[in-house]
């Protein structure tokens, strides 16, 4: 039993011996229609770190390895998915539910830009309605034989990732953090919430790490020795991926090119997640 036990059992999530109601279960089925074999969520302490980005990018680079592969943008305040795969066309629905938009190379994506009439309407929206319309991606679009789905969570542990978290079955959640965070606070933060879903935290992107000098190729750390590795030591949790700052990469998302940009700094990644 927790030292700090009110017996209020409906409301804790611990496992105990004096346990007198099971814990309670938010999981929401999805689609009759939809099968999902893993679903991965990147999360994010702040927004701006490259949340999206990683998201994108995994996305991809599971698609180039042959997996049938799905983005659902639960980052509904600030969806900007659409945009690095260059996608207009509107997510169109038929008397079975709501269908994602495939991407130019095969990827399943749905995002609320996808349903707004105008990209640039704002979202003034409060805090259930956002984690509902989440749950509606889930439950009411049909994802047909998804090997790999990926969660573009907003950022933060918040009301609405703890909905997302507690009402879709995420197998491992992905931190993307940059250098010049408070790095440290916000991966404990990250990996406890994680803990408290009882989701296990595949690993650590650190996202801007570096430039390369495009004249010696030498790696620069803009924003001083990064610590990463040795905060991923202590929570026991590997550092994946490094990314570079790289002006391209922005440009990719711009023009709506992130699929054909070539990259391969995700391969770990996604070598951890074929295992
Ligand atoms: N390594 C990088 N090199 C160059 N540009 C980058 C890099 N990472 C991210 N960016 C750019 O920074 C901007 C913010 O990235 P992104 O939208 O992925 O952040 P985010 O964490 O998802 O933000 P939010 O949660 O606020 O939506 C984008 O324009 C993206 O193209």
């Amino acid at each position: 039993m927790s030292k700090s036990c009110d017996n209020n059992c409906g409301a804790c999530s611990e496992e105990c011996n004096e346990r007198t109601s099971p814990i309670n279960n938010f999981l929401e089925k999805p689609h009759e229609l939809s099968s999902i074999k893993k679903v991965i969520g990147i999360v994010s302490g702040k927004g701006g770190v490259g949340k999206s980005l990683v998201t994108s990018m995994l996305a991809v680079t599971m698609n180039k390895r042959g997996y049938n592969t799905a983005i659902l943008d639960a980052d509904i305040t600030g969806p900007s998915i659409p945009k690095a795969f260059g996608i207009d066309k509107k997510a169109v629905g038929n008397e079975l539910g709501l269908l994602p938009v495939k991407s130019k190379t095969g990827i399943d994506i749905m995002s609320l830009n996808l349903l707004l009439e105008s990209d640039t309407d704002p979202v003034v929206w409060r805090g259930p309605i956002i984690a509902g319309t989440v749950k509606q991606f889930w439950k009411d679009v049909i994802w047909k034989d998804i090997d790999y789905m990926f969660i573009d969570m907003p950022p933060g542990t918040g009301d609405v990732p703890l909905t997302v978290f507690q009402s879709i079955p995420v197998d491992g959640i992905i931190v993307v953090t940059s250098p010049q965070e408070l790095v440290s606070m916000i991966v404990a933060k990250a990996v406890k919430m994680a803990e408290m879903m009882n989701i296990p935290v595949i690993g650590l992107v650190e996202n801007m790490s570096y430039i390369k000098c495009p004249d010696c190729d030498k790696k620069i750390n803009v924003f001083g020795e990064s610590n990463i590795g040795a905060i991923g030591e202590k929570h026991n949790i590997e550092v994946l991926a490094k990314l570079p700052i790289e002006p391209e990469i922005a440009q990719a998302c711009d023009k709506g090119m992130i699929e054909f940009f070539d990259f391969n700094w995700l391969d770990t990644i996604a070598e951890v997640l074929e295992k």
